[in-house]
């Protein structure tokens, strides 16, 4: 099979990222606590009316403190749901992280199937701000996924403002990119909040 060494590139990085994840195993939600105090500082952030994230799978930052305080503001918030006979990720409003999620697809909590779907591309008015999981991120926006390219295709089309977070071990210093691969307009780590051109914070 023919194998463009672009993705041969993606696959050898994944692998190097996965070791050093294994090898300094980040505390989780110290580190998602660190990055929510930083993003707290972004006006780009804290301005928005709609947040579209993540729970924590593995060792990613997990930010549910932070979407716990978002929703109590009030705002809008959208979890990825997995969509079985699509194998596509939907965005799902939920309201409340203890009652409106189950185990889902690989395990991470995603809303109750029960709930109403929307579908990309979210163009939406006002634009949701995107806090994206990633397995490693470059300083000039470019994310390195899982490979399956869920995200991709949820972030296609969308509007917003785009902010990855990682731990700092997953920051590397140029990721192989594709014609699909949508960049973040910010990187967040427990250390920075890195703006990788074309906004002000
Ligand atoms: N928190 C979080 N949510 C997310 C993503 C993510 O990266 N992080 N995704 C970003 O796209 C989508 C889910 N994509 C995923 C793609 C591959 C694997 C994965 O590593 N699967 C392993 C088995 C994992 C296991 O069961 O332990 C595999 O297929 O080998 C997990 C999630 C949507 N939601
Ligand atoms: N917008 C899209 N529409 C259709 N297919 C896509 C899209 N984006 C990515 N893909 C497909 O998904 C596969 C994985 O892409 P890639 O390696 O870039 O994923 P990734 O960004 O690392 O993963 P993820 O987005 O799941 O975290 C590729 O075969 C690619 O063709």
């Amino acid at each position: 099979m023919h194998m463009p060494t672009h993705l041969t590139t993606k696959e050898a990085l994944r692998h190097e990222i996965r070791a050093r994840l294994r090898a300094t195993r980040p505390d989780s939600l110290r580190s998602g606590r660190v990055i929510a105090s930083l993003l707290s500082e972004l006006s780009v952030l804290a301005e928005g009316q709609a947040l579209a994230a993540y729970m924590a799978f593995g060792l990613e930052p997990d930010i549910s403190d932070y979407l716990v305080a978002w929703l109590k503001t009030g705002k809008a918030l959208y979890l990825p749901a997995f969509i079985e006979h699509e194998q596509a990720y939907a965005m799902v409003a939920v309201h409340d992280l203890d009652t409106q999620l189950v185990a889902g697809h690989y395990g991470i909590r995603e809303p109750h199937p029960a709930l109403p779907r929307l579908h990309p591309p979210f163009d939406c008015e006002p634009p949701w701000t995107w806090l994206v999981p990633g397995l490693a991120f470059d300083q000039t926006g470019n994310r390195l996924g899982r490979g399956r390219g869920y995200y991709d295709r949820l972030l296609t089309g969308a509007t917003g403002i785009k902010i990855g977070v990682a731990h700092d071990c997953q920051i590397v210093p140029a990721i192989p990119t594709h014609a699909h691969d949508v960049r973040m307009d910010y990187v967040a780590t427990e250390t920075r909040v890195v703006s990788c051109g074309g906004h002000i914070a």
